[in-house]
């Protein structure tokens, strides 16, 4: 069946998603609508190019979450219809019940939703779980499009019991440990504040990079896994270690880029009191349902380890189970606009697949 699409935010992951619908020629998926914060278009046909830009560019009609949606009831009776929303906003996050009860699926790669308030995703869970009831998809709030919740989902309905997931969830953080803590003698030392405006460029981070390395992108994604696998897990209950020194933390974004190069000194000493005792830096997360302790932190690991030989910007999530006593791993690209797009259009598949007639 073929479904609409109606996406807010159509930043580096959104545009990215509608590039790959249309160079694909999506026999499956019409995007249909288009939004940013300040504005919308809404298309009497399915996108099949560039033109959307300017369209939106010098669209008159202002965005606002409710006449977006008042605008897609006429075509969701023509079609089902997703709402996929390509923001990392909350106030976005927190209108998914408002879609599902007028019956548009929702797809997303925005964390907010599943790690923020616990009563906002158990009703979101609650709006999605009934017979015949609108579908969420939310693969790529975990490891961009690496299998991640899809594989967790499985596990916990075929009745395995999760021991232990732990592993390195952020693309941001593994580029950066991955450049700069390494025992390779070969390579070149980088200084902690260039790798961090490198992820920057290469599009890892969040808007604000802080929201990388204040351990907060890491928590929503332990956060979202813990759920996923039947834990009430709430901001207050994961143990966060912050890496962004106190001093910058309550600087505009800019000025925190500009002033981060003043605390190399300090990174450069954590990193060389690991390296002398032949271990590498690297940031994990933990869920940890047996103990009850989920924590994300800053840890050290031999060479030995595979956390210690990620590279690039590669995630890996080990998860434990009764029935993978050897963890069951996933590792590869977990950041980045193509794998973030692609977990996105494959949860559209899905739904497409699911809701045909
Ligand atoms: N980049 C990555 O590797 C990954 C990203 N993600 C997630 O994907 C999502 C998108 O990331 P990315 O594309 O990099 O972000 P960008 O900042 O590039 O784009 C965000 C888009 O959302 C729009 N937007 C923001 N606030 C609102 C609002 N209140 N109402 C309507 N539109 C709004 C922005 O519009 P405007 O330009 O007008 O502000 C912009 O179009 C985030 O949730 C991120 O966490 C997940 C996995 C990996
Ligand atoms: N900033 C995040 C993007 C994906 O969630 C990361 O680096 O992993
Ligand atoms: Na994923």
């Amino acid at each position: 069946m073929v479904v609409n699409v109606a996406i807010v935010g159509v930043g580096l992951v959104g545009s990215e998603f509608i590039r790959q619908v249309i160079a694909t020629q999506s026999k499956k998926i019409a995007v249909v609508a288009v939004a940013n914060s300040r504005s919308m278009h809404i298309s009497d046909s399915p996108l099949v190019d560039d033109s959307w830009k300017d369209q939106l560019l010098t669209s008159a009609s202002p965005f606002t979450l409710d006449a977006f949606t008042a605008s897609l009831a006429a075509s969701k009776a023509a079609r089902p219809t997703v709402v996929l929303d390509c923001t990392s906003n909350e106030t976005v996050a927190a209108y998914y019940p408002t879609w599902l009860r007028a019956g548009f699926h929702v797809v997303t790669p925005n964390k907010k939703a599943f790690s923020g308030d616990l009563n906002l995703y158990k009703e979101i869970v609650q709006l999605s779980s009934q017979p015949g009831s609108p579908l969420v998809y939310h693969e790529s709030t975990v490891g961009a499009g690496l299998p991640v919740i899809n594989t967790l989902n499985d596990l916990v309905n075929t009745g395995d019991k999760i021991v232990k997931i732990e592993g390195i969830f952020s693309g941001t953080l593994s580029y950066i440990f991955n450049n700069f803590s390494t025992l390779d003698k070969s390579a070149k030392p980088v200084k902690f504040s260039e790798v961090v405006s490198v992820a920057k460029e290469l599009g890892y981070t969040e808007p604000d990079p802080r929201d990388d390395l204040n351990g907060m992108d890491v928590a929503r994604k332990v956060i979202i896994l813990g759920r996923v696998a039947g834990l009430d897990l709430t901001q207050e209950t994961v143990n966060v270690e912050n890496i962004v020194p106190e001093e910058l933390r309550n600087l505009p974004t800019s000025e925190f880029m500009e002033k981060l190069p003043e605390f190399d000194a300090h990174f450069e000493k954590l990193n060389q009191e690991a390296i002398q005792n032949g271990q590498v830096l690297r940031y994990v997360g933990l869920v940890d349902p047996v103990h009850g302790k989920s924590s994300v932190t800053l840890a050290r690991y031999p060479a030995s380890h595979p956390f210690a030989s990620l590279k690039g910007s590669d995630n890996i999530i080990a998860f434990t189970t009764e029935r993978f006593p050897n963890p069951l791993i996933i590792q590869g690209a977990g950041a980045g606009a193509a794998v973030t797009a692609f977990g996105i259009y494959s949860d559209i598949l899905k739904i497409a697949e699911r809701t045909r007639q």
